[in-house]
């Protein structure tokens, strides 16, 4: 298993090994040894459509650690950590079930998900699901730096009517700035 470093502070690669044998495949997908600050509490499984995007999400408290099943996924990144030495910074990753990798998000990294073709991904956090560490803004929002190839993505209610950039940054730092 190797584990690389992304152009955002935190945000960590992992590329997973597969046994092949006649049988098929074995996989480990997750030690908690791997994850350097947080450990699983709750897995997810979500099935997209194809030209669905999710997001763009960002959390205070908690991680996301994810990986694809099948399918593939583009996965935008955007930092606003004040103290990060990468505040400001998105980047694209691919990832797919050929790719076998995995990637974990830091509280504060924005991060969106775009299905160019229908996928499941599989998903765990580092605490339980709580809708008010669930903050975010438009998937277009042009502060993201974010170039999706898609202007009209399958969206949820949710993602439709999210706040802008800057609304987003204040509920993310209201705590902060009290
Ligand atoms: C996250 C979550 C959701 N739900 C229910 C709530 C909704 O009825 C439905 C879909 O949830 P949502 O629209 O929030 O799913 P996504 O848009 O994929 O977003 C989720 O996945 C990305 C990674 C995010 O960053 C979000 O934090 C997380 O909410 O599942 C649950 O029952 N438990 C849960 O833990």
């Amino acid at each position: 298993m190797k584990t690389e470093e992304t152009s955002i502070e935190g945000v960590i690669v992992h590329d997973l090994v597969s046994h092949i044998d006649d049988r098929g495949s074995f996989t480990e997908i997750y030690r908690e040894t791997w994850l350097t600050g947080f450990k699983s509490v709750q897995w997810n499984i979500v099935t997209s459509k194809e030209d669905t995007l999710r997001g763009v999400h960002v959390h205070k408290d908690h991680y996301d650690y994810l990986m694809v099943l099948s399918g593939k996924m583009l996965l935008g990144l955007h930092d606003i950590r004040r103290d990060s030495p990468t505040i400001g910074t998105s980047q694209f990753l691919d990832l797919s079930a050929e790719n076998r990798r995995t990637v974990s998000i830091p509280p504060g990294v924005c991060h969106g998900f775009y299905f160019p073709q229908a996928a499941t991904h599989l998903y765990s956090v580092s605490t339980y699901f709580d809708p008010a560490d669930d903050l975010g803004c438009k998937f277009d929002c042009p502060e993201l730096n974010l170039s999706w190839p898609t202007k009209d993505p399958i969206l949820s209610d949710r993602d439709r009517t999210a706040d802008n950039y800057s609304q987003m940054l204040d509920k993310f730092y209201a705590d902060a700035n009290a």
